[in-house]
């Protein structure tokens, strides 16, 4: 299975809206509510293209309890770790005039070391039956920022893949791990790095060890970068419509589906994760694919 491991949780709830307009109010029809947070929905993409997925998470307060009820009911096999900080939640606003999405996300509640602990534990025991380790999601504040280095260490000693989603100081030391591909988007990777242009910013990730650099550029498609090659750019044959939450996370899926394959070839991965992401845009909640997703592969366009 692909082990997933997300720090920082949170309940979704997506809102709807005609069209948004700010300072204005907004009557507005109940959210849906899910058990959200990057590995969540990587997890929830997985199970959906049929390959086994396995959620570790953290879960606190009547949120965690929500939490854990709603990833029951998703049939994603998980392990909480229970935590005294309640989950937070993210509330993601599709604009459904322009098909923009608006998200406030909450950052959380801080960890306790013995709960940074139990976390670290579960993640080197869960890994052992893996077949790739995926880690995304902003960390709690004033969390260690190594802990996605950690999770790609124990990713290597187990000979195993790791892609990790992730941004700022954790993922620049999350790239000195050594991972096998790292997926920041344009806006994370020019934040972490200082670089405006996102080749520049990769080579920093390149050079710090990271052996694959992808980086989402939104309706503009996804960049494949290695060091010493040509960088591959790939982007749908048109542009979509729809709600953006949680393309990034099925691009994140789809590369850790190969590399549980055995399938490590640059442009396969980056197509797949092109292909992904649109058929989650279209898809109306974070976490989920247009069912036909398998033929956005052959509407990709690799340059
Ligand atoms: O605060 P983070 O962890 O960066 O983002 C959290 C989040 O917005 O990301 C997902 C979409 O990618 C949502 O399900 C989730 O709640």
């Amino acid at each position: 299975m692909i082990l997933t491991v997300t720090p920082n949780p949170a309940i979704d709830l997506t809102y709807r809206v005609s069209a948004l307009e700010t300072g204005e109010t907004h009557r507005v029809a109940p959210p849906a509510v899910r058990a959200g947070g990057k590995g969540l929905n990587v997890a929830r993409v997985l199970q959906q293209t049929g390959a086994a997925s396995f959620v570790l998470t953290t879960a606190g307060g009547a949120s965690g309890v929500r939490l854990a009820d709603d990833l029951e009911t998703s049939g994603v096999p998980n392990e909480l770790v229970t935590v005294q900080a309640p989950t937070r939640s993210s509330i993601a606003i599709v604009d459904e005039r322009g098909g923009e999405t608006t998200v406030l996300n909450e950052t959380g509640g801080a960890l306790s070391a013995a709960e940074w602990t139990a976390l670290n534990d579960a993640a080197a025991r869960l890994a052992l039956p893996a077949t790739c380790v995926v880690g995304s999601g902003s960390l709690p504040p004033d969390t260690p920022d190594a802990f996605y280095a950690g999770l790609v260490a124990i990713a290597s000693e187990r000979g195993l893949p790791s892609v990790m989603d992730a941004t700022g100081p954790a993922l620049l030391l999350a790239a000195e791990a050594r991972p096998t591909v790292l997926k920041p988007n344009r806006r994370e990777l020019a934040e972490t790095t200082g670089e405006a242009d996102p080749v520049t910013g990769a080579s920093v990730l390149l050079n710090a060890g990271a052996a694959l650099v992808l980086v989402s550029l939104g309706a503009d498609g996804m960049l494949a970068v290695r060091r010493g090659a040509d960088v591959l750019h790939a982007r749908l044959d048109r542009r979509l419509t729809g709600n953006a939450t949680g393309a990034g996370d099925a691009a994140v899926a789809a590369v850790a589906s190969c590399l549980a394959d055995g399938t490590d070839d640059p442009a396969v991965l980056l197509c797949r994760a092109v292909a992904w992401s649109a058929a989650a845009v279209v898809a109306p909640l974070a976490g989920e694919l247009d069912p036909a997703y398998a033929a956005y592969e052959e509407r990709v366009v690799l340059d």
